[in-house]
């Protein structure tokens, strides 16, 4: 008998990026969409096109640039967020509008301040409306889990009428248990059996996401929405790999269903992901962690050396482990192992980029005896941030002595001159960024900062993130930068994410201007 397909759908780049720290630039979501896209997942949510300037060009570069996954955006039920979406999507070679209205009490009377009917009338004028851009559209009952059933039969039955083919059930705070779950999803798909597919969105706030996704599969549910590593606002959203590889290996449970997923592309998407938010999934995470698969106590160890299968439920290889490299590529490399490498890590580089990369590849192979899959991830995803590169690094003097004045004189190039100015600061980091801002005219304020070694080693690169705001009334920025030397990596990543600001800013003006040209 063949298997019914669980749909995977993946908001890592929509609900994944609410999570606090992880916003990603054009560049790194094409990257990550073209990964998801080699993952198998069924469904992209790209975005929310109407968000931002910015979330709008992604998602529509996204959806110029992916074939084989349906490119989705989220709208709330207002008409400006569908048209964005709409337009943002247009291009995609399949694509669905994902709408979405508030049906728990609570958020009706306190966030909406709309009674149920507004509600219903809302919902209807959203799903028509979107219909006129799409033929596939999808509705959420956001904060499902502490709705009224009642009530979301009634919506449901609207929604239906009015052209939407899937119903989504988000948990969307994260509150119910795995039994609750199942019941609400058993008694939504007899109501809207062959009507409509029933989806769940299970945040992760007492840990239950996954658990409760399985539950809603097992009663009913013939999509998840999931992201890669877990993230998403607050505690994060069920994670795809735990849900995807639970399916796999309870093969006995789950023997009437299966997914599209490639399992061999979880690891890769996931060392993609950590690489590009600079978020690492915790050590003990399930299937991804950095010790899923490591035995560290005699006895485990004993066991493993005798029968793998004793204290592994799991073989590395099916979600691409093996493939990891230890060793790759050195010095002596050329341009076609390193291409080679790149596209088994799932990067798609024009030949500027390729290039470009290339290049830094070299240099840091003059420097770095062992490249590891890990470097190359990182620095290909510190050359993705500086797409404009409006400003690009030239040099870097630091003075800092214990009781002196940490100071630092920087060089800069900017339209083909080069610009040197000196400056202190409370430490070098500060006195680095401080100088960058003098030179450059923008005051950026650092809101946060971290560092991290890429792979072990007193060799290891290291790999800054800094989220900085150039403007207070606008979204803080991602930069990431990479170097051996942590004072220089920091350069990078602060100049890096003015880069990204000033893309962002070049597309706020364009369409500023657009809009100026049309009234
Ligand atoms: C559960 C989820 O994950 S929902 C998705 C969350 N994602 C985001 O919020 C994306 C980032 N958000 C943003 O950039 C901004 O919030 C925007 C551009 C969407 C809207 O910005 P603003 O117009 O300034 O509104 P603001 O965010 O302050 O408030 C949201 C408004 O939308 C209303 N709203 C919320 N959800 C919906 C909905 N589904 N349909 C219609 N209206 C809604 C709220 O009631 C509020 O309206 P009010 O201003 O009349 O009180
Ligand atoms: C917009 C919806 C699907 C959501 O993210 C939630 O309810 O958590
Ligand atoms: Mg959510």
């Amino acid at each position: 008998m063949s298997k019914e397909i669980i749909k995977i759908f993946d908001t890592t780049l929509r609900d994944g990026e609410q999570s606090p720290g992880a916003s990603m630039n054009t560049e790194e979501k094409i990257q990550i969409a073209a990964q998801l896209e080699r993952l198998g997942v069924d469904i992209i949510e790209a975005g929310f096109a109407a968000a931002s300037p910015g979330d709008f060009d992604a998602v529509s570069k996204i959806a110029q640039r992916v074939q084989n996954s349906t490119i989705c955006s989220l709208a709330r039920a207002i008409d400006a967020d569908i048209k964005a979406a709409g337009e943002a999507i247009a291009a995609a070679k399949m694509k669905r509008i994902h709408t979405f209205i508030a049906t728990s009490p609570i958020h009706m009377q306190y966030k909406l301040k709309m009674n149920p009917d507004e509600v219903i009338r809302r919902a209807v004028r959203a799903v028509e409306y979107a219909r006129e851009f799409v033929d596939d559209v999808e509705f959420s009952c956001e904060d499902a889990g502490r709705s009224d059933i009642g009530f979301m039969k009634e919506i449901t039955d609207a929604v239906i009428n009015a052209g939407a083919s899937t119903i989504n059930l988000p948990d969307t705070v994260g509150f119910r248990l795995p039994n609750e779950i199942g019941a609400m999803v058993k008694e939504m798909s007899e109501y809207t059996k062959g009507r409509a597919i029933i989806s769940v969105h299970n945040h992760n706030d007492l840990g239950l996401g996954v658990a409760n996704s399985l539950e809603a599969i097992a009663n009913g549910a013939r999509q998840v929405e999931c992201t890669i590593n877990g993230l998403g606002e607050r505690a994060g959203n069920a994670a795809l790999e735990e849900i995807v590889m639970a399916l796999k290996t309870r093969h006995d449970i789950f023997k009437d269903y299966d997914t599209n997923i490639n399992t061999k592309e979880i690891y890769p998407t996931s060392r993609l992901i950590a690489n590009i938010t600079g978020i690492e999934p915790q050590p003990n995470k399930a299937i991804v962690g950095k010790n899923a698969f490591a035995h560290e106590s005699g006895i485990h160890q004993d066991g493993v050396l005798k029968h793998k299968e004793t204290y592994e439920i799991i073989r590395p290889e099916d979600i691409g482990l093996d493939m990891e490299d230890t060793l790759v590529l050195g010095k002596h490399s050329g341009r076609a192992a390193f291409k080679d490498k790149l596209a088994k890590l799932g990067f798609t580089l024009s030949d500027d980029e390729l290039n470009s990369a290339f290049e830094r590849f070299k240099e840091l192979a003059d420097k770095k005896k062992d490249i590891y899959d890990d470097d190359i991830r990182a620095l290909i995803t510190s050359e993705m941030t500086n797409i404009e590169k409006a400003y690009e690094l030239v040099a870097m003097q630091l003075m800092d002595s214990t009781g002196g004045v940490p100071s630092a004189a920087v060089t800069i190039r900017h339209n083909g001159e080069d610009i040197t100015d000196a400056g202190i600061g409370d430490g070098t980091i500060d006195a680095v960024f401080k100088t960058i801002d003098r030179i450059t005219g923008y005051q950026g304020q650092l809101i946060d900062y971290k560092v991290k070694s890429v792979t072990q080693g007193k060799d290891a690169l290291a790999n800054v993130t800094v989220k900085v705001t150039f403007n207070e009334n606008e979204p803080a920025i991602i930069g990431h930068g990479l170097s051996l030397d942590t004072m220089l990596a920091s350069a990078r990543a602060y100049i890096g994410a003015l880069n990204s600001y000033l893309s962002m800013e070049g597309m706020l003006k364009l369409r500023h201007t657009d809009s100026t040209e049309t009234i």
